[in-house]
């Protein structure tokens, strides 16, 4: 093997998203079957010996592309190289809570880590924020990261967007193969909302295909708003290898590119795009080149789309608000 290692740090690795996560990474799923990696594992101190326990299973599955392990209490050795940070270590919330009820729990972490991909990450280390609440979580650490590219910091809405592509699916029969242009707008929480206006199925209008306004406004749109507090009801513990495959979806996509005539969702920076004040980090329609992304632009925004996208901008809005208080920007 002949190709630099790409390095990789993984944040909670001890955890149960970081579990289903670094064996995907491992045997290529995140950058290709024929990219080499290294991993750097972050851990709080007292799960740094879970994480020794995962890494002893990582070597005994003697993944040909896996070119190193190194495990750390430390963000500002974990980052040092980084290529790719998948920022997940953080609490989950538990039953009855909402994501922005972790923003104290949570926010904290993001400011130290931010700090420590600003000092050691290499030039083109690209952020997905995975730990919630992760749009707020990815702006906390951007803003501590002055010389690393805005756009480089990303949160995860893709989970959201698969969750829309499946139940789509099972509506009207098609194969999750045959849907494109589905857009989750906003933020990871309740207020997201999940477009089928501008989703295609075998390059039909999706919303005109199913043709049934009750079931988009009542049953589709709160199913996959709400799926992450369905999974924790049923499953007793948030979601975990449903999570990491779209953490794995999101980063391959972003550094592979998206298919021509397709788009993702991602959350990334504003830049004003749709009346979603500049700065805020949402979830946007965006096409994929060589590890950049863009903004799909020119979609036309009905009424109905606009009142669920303003909802949900202006709770990224006041998330950016309370941890302005909080100090942790
Ligand atoms: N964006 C999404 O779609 C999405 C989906 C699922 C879960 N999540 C979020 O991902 C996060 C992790 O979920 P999980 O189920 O793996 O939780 P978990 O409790 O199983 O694991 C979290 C791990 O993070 C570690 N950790 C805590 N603080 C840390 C720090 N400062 N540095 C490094 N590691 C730290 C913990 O020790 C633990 O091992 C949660 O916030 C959860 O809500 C987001
Ligand atoms: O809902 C949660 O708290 C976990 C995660 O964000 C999810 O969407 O499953």
């Amino acid at each position: 093997m002949t190709r630099t290692p790409v390095t990789v740090t993984v944040t909670g690795a001890a955890g149960q998203i970081g579990y289903a996560l670094l064996f995907r990474i491992a045997s290529g799923h995140l950058l290709g079957a024929d990219v080499p990696v290294r991993l750097r594992l972050l851990e709080i101190p007292q799960a740094v010996k879970a994480a020794e326990g995962t890494a002893m299973e990582l070597d005994d599955c003697a993944f040909p592309l896996l070119s190193g392990i190194d495990i750390f209490d430390d963000a500002a050795r974990a980052f040092e190289g980084t290529n790719v940070a998948l920022l997940v270590g953080a609490r989950p919330r538990t039953k009855g809570m909402e994501r922005g009820d972790l923003l104290e729990a949570n926010g904290g972490i993001f400011k130290p880590q931010g700090e420590a991909i600003n000092a050691g990450a290499a030039d083109d280390v690209r952020i997905l924020v995975v730990g919630n609440p992760a749009n707020t979580n990815a702006l906390i650490a951007q803003q501590h990261a002055p010389d690393v590219p805005a756009g480089r910091f990303t949160a995860m809405t893709r989970l959201d967007h698969n969750r829309a592509l499946a139940q789509l699916a099972r509506k009207t029969g098609a194969s999750v193969a045959d849907i494109r242009k589905m857009t989750i707008w906003g933020n990871h929480s309740a207020t997201q909302y999940p477009d089928l206006f501008h989703a295609e199925i075998a390059g039909r209008n999706a919303a005109e295909t199913v043709n049934d306004q009750n079931w988009l406004e009542n049953d589709f749109i709160p199913t996959v708003a709400k799926r992450g507090a369905a999974i924790i009801e049923a499953r007793g513990a948030s979601s975990a290898a449903s999570a990491a495959s779209a953490a794995i979806d999101h980063v391959h996509t972003w550094v592979n590119g998206t298919a021509d005539g397709d788009w993702t969702s991602m959350a990334v920076v504003s830049d004003g795009s749709y009346g979603v004040p500049e700065g805020l980090i949402s979830s946007f329609p965006v096409t994929t080149r060589d590890g950049e992304w863009e903004i799909v632009q020119g979609l036309e925004i009905d009424d109905f789309s606009r009142a669920r996208i303003d909802a949900s901008v202006a709770e990224l809005s006041e998330e950016r608000e309370a941890v302005r208080k909080l100090g942790l920007i």
